[in-house]
């Protein structure tokens, strides 16, 4: 469903990514761990096309998207929940949700309601404004809100940022049931160990802009292993 080959790309004169190769198969959920600073908003952010490649090729569903802008790639079926969440304060967690479907002429009221199954607090809350919920709560938004333009490919960059322990397992646990169920692709960047453990089917090490490692299912029961490739 994605693959990068051979992906460098940087700020202006600032290379971050080098030569990195990845790949995430249709239903797989794959993450990348890293320490602090060491490309992983940058990757995503290459992946959606907010950050172009200097060199290296993006595909995304079989079609070469190096050169496709974001707002293409959302419509034909990525959706991206960045860090920080930017979700719209100012806005209903209703106004927020329909801004997320407005993305693709695809997505439908029956998909709207169904994120209601998975977060029942928005419905609870759908004439709250955003701003006012709890980091929790908006990180639910920002992953509905991609949700609702029904993509088959969702990317997430550290979902767990700011979040309290309870919330992120619960957010891992919702992110499983939604691969399940709707058999949605996840990419994901992380550096919360029982998150990778938790979500991932297997996960690339990252260290200074490229990947240095690869963990299977096997690999991933390993904490020590995890935890070698994070600042724990
Ligand atoms: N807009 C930008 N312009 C220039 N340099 C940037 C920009 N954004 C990030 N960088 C630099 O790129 C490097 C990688 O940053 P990036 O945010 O991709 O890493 P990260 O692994 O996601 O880190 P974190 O876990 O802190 O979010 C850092 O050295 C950062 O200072």
């Amino acid at each position: 469903m994605l693959e990068l080959d051979g992906v460098r790309a940087g700020y202006d004169s600032t290379p971050i990514l080098r030569n990195v190769d990845l790949s995430v198969e249709e239903g797989e959920i794959v993450g990348v761990m890293g320490k602090n600073g060491v490309g992983k908003t940058t990757l995503v952010r290459t992946v959606m096309g907010l950050v172009e490649p200097n060199e290296g090729t993006v595909r995304f569903d079989g079609r070469d998207v190096t050169e496709t802008p974001p707002h293409e790639r959302a419509r034909s079926g990525m959706g991206y929940i960045p860090q920080g969440r930017e979700i719209f304060p100012d806005l209903t967690v209703e106004q927020n949700l329909r801004m997320g479907e407005s993305i693709n002429e695809s997505s439908s009221d029956l998909l709207y309601e169904d994120v209601f199954d998975y977060f029942p607090i928005l419905d609870e809350r759908r004439d709250q404004n955003g701003g006012t919920m709890s980091g929790g709560q908006q990180q639910m938004l920002a992953i509905a809100r991609a949700l609702v333009a029904n993509p088959d490919l969702l990317l997430l960059d550290e979902p767990s940022e700011g979040i309290q322990p309870s919330i992120v397992q619960q957010i891992s646990e919702d992110m499983r049931a939604i691969n399940e169920d709707l058999g949605t692709t996840i990419l994901f960047v992380e550096q919360n160990l029982s998150v990778i453990r938790d979500m991932a089917d297997r996960c690339y090490a990252m260290e200074r802009g490229t990947i240095v490692d690869e963990l299977g299912a096997t690999d991933l029961e390993d904490e020590e292993t995890i935890a070698s490739y994070l600042a724990v």
